[in-house]
């Protein structure tokens, strides 16, 4: 079998091109354009980049983009500070703090200090509560993109059993949430998960978001399974996944490439959280 390979970059354009016109209904109802705040702290090369995208993608999208660049050495207290600003201001309907942060600032602490009702990103512990429970909330967007692009190859994802590689607080433990929401029978499988492979090999769904480029095997792959790979790992040969991509493409029924799978999502989803924050500040039901 050779898989199809999910194209993100096409779903991403999709779907930032959908919600581009569901802004200018919102533009014409609410007599304003949606706001995303974004802050850079320090000049992390690849951050500047992915903070120039969004930046893009927000004014392609007909919204408004705040851009705030702050140098390496900034305090605690002044990152806090234009939180708090941000929060304060009713043209911002999202805030989000690139991550990562400098060490000496802790992120935890600045997360926590976005208004949860503009925290596009996901991240906020009220946001993580509410997608615990299934109430409305903002969901991280890089988990949120894999689902749709899940939900794009299975519409019914019930009874599916799914692995998610990986338990971080941005992508492996929210995407688990999602995948039970859908009725999956979902594993997380980690760093202290004795027999990883033996896990992987039941899978329909595999999400690998581990960070280790190239970890999982082709023939830890179920003949079929739809991949999605997470990694955006930077090596001598170039970006790569956590997926040996060649090896499973061979297995798989689908799999997302790297680069052009899950990243060029996160950032469609970004856009989309932006407008429903919009839609719910305003009063206006979100056209999805
Ligand atoms: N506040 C946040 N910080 C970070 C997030 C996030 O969602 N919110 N996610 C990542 C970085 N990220 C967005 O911020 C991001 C990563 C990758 C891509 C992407 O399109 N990648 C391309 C490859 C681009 C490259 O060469 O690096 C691809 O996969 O095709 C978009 C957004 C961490 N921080």
């Amino acid at each position: 079998m050779t898989a199809t390979i999910i194209d993100g970059k096409a779903h991403a354009l999709a779907l930032r091109t959908r919600i581009a016109s569901h802004v200018a209904n919102f533009r014409a109802a609410a007599g304003r354009a949606p706001g995303l705040a974004v802050v850079l702290v320090g000049e992390d090369p690849a951050s500047a980049v992915y903070v120039r995208n969004k930046g893009k993608a927000t004014r392609d999208a007909g919204m408004e983009s705040f851009e705030h660049r702050l140098p390496a050495d900034t305090d605690a207290a002044t990152l806090l500070a234009l939180v708090a600003q941000l929060n304060a201001d009713p043209a911002v309907d999202g805030i989000l703090v690139q991550l990562p942060l400098p060490a000496h600032i802790d992120a935890g602490a600045v997360l926590l200090a976005i208004d949860p009702d503009k925290d596009v990103d996901g991240f906020h512990p009220v946001n993580a509560g509410r997608l615990a429970i299934g109430a409305d909330g903002f969901v991280p967007c890089t988990p949120l993109g894999c689902l749709m692009l899940l939900q794009d190859l299975h519409p019914s994802l019930s009874g599916m059993e799914a692995v998610v590689v990986g338990r971080s607080n941005i992508v492996g433990k929210p995407m688990a949430q999602l995948l039970l929401q859908q009725s999956c029978t979902v594993t997380i499988v980690h760093s202290r998960t004795r027999d990883v492979a033996a896990h992987l090999r039941r899978a329909d769904i595999v999400v690998a978001a581990v960070g280790i480029p190239h970890f999982i095997q082709g023939d830890w792959i179920k003949p079929g399974a739809s991949v999605i790979d997470v990694g955006i790992n930077r090596t001598d040969t170039g970006l790569v996944g956590d997926v040996d991509f060649a090896a499973a493409r061979a297995v798989a029924g689908a799999i997302t490439p790297v680069p052009g799978g899950v990243g060029p999502m996160t950032i469609a989803c970004l856009i989309r959280n932006t407008y429903v924050s919009a839609c719910r500040r305003e009063g206006i039901e979100a056209a999805l």
